[in-house]
């Protein structure tokens, strides 16, 4: 259960998860995680959706050597709106081994990113859940994603499975790489061939520049460990799209509410979605590493 504290800021993440038997090959990059804060340094969002705790970089970098993880790619979380500067905090405290993705006022100048570019950010997330923003405006994405071309970089997309008809003429349109957050939410309980995977898959084999996270086994499986359904759902996609794919914790693990997710167990996970030593190694080194550190 997530806790709340006398000022409102819950709590949704554990730091002292349990070890995982799992051991991640050397040069892991935990390639979806969030910092939230301090937020007396970096203040959230008025229009945050949700307070949380702090949960800044000596913790997740405590983490990342608990899990054995070597490296992190930080998300722009929705409580901090488009600052960027507690994901670039933790980023700079990193000595290079964790980069980032921003999210962006459309308005943004071209020297902005090329300083964002310089503090590790290589790409730029678009969320569309409407329980934690107010609005996603696809002409104007579109336009940031156009102006990113230059830099290399590519664009994050968190949706739910529900819309995804709808987001389709948008995505063919982005001019970069696009990853997409957790799959798209699809219902796993479905199985691998269910109505919400095969959409998904058929959006992965429009364009081969199409990546996903194979994450949030959490959020996506309530039975929890050892997530039953989500390895049966998810196995399939990691055999069939190798070189495509990417995996995270999602630490702090932010709205789950009614379950404290233990990492290690998430951690657990991966030999049964990536059963090869040959997949593990795409999955969580080679995949993050050209996408994230290919300079
Ligand atoms: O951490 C995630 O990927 C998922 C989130 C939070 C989020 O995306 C955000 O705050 O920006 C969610 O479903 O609440």
């Amino acid at each position: 259960m997530s806790t709340t504290d006398a000022q409102g800021r819950v709590r949704s993440w554990t730091l002292t998860p349990s070890k995982p038997r799992f051991t991640p090959p050397p040069g892991a990059v935990d390639a979806h995680c969030h910092v939230f804060g301090p937020m007396a340094q970096f203040p959230f969002s008025p229009k945050a959706k949700y307070l949380p705790q702090d949960a800044g970089p000596d913790a997740l970098f405590a983490l990342r050597d608990r899990l054995g993880f070597a490296r992190n790619v930080i998300v722009q979380a929705s409580c901090h709106g488009t600052d960027n500067r507690a994901t670039l905090g933790a980023i700079a405290l990193s000595n290079g081994m964790a980069r980032g993705v921003a999210v962006v006022d459309p308005a943004i100048s071209d020297a902005e990113l090329d300083a964002l570019h310089a503090g590790g950010i290589r790409g730029v997330r678009f969320n569309f859940l409407k329980r934690l923003v107010d609005d996603a405006p696809k002409d104007r994405f579109l336009d940031v994603a156009r102006r990113i071309e230059r830099l290399g970089w590519h664009v994050v997309v968190y949706f739910e499975a529900d819309i995804l008809d709808e987001m389709l003429p948008f995505l063919a349109a982005i001019p970069v790489p696009i990853v997409i957050d957790h799959m798209g939410r699809p219902d796993v309980r479905q199985g691998p061939d269910g109505a919400d995977m095969t959409a998904f898959r058929k959006l992965l084999d429009s364009r081969d520049d199409i990546w996903t996270k194979v994450t949030c086994a959490d959020r996506l499986d309530p039975s929890g460990p050892p997530y039953a359904d989500f390895v049966r759902a998810v196995r399939p996609l990691v055999e069939d799209y190798p070189d495509r794919v990417l995996w995270g914790t999602d630490w702090p693990h932010p709205n789950m509410e009614s379950v404290l997710p233990d990492d290690g167990a998430l951690v657990d996970t991966i030999p049964h979605i990536a059963a090869t030593a040959e997949l593990q190694h795409k999955l969580l080194v080679g995949n993050p590493m050209r996408l994230y550190w290919s300079d």
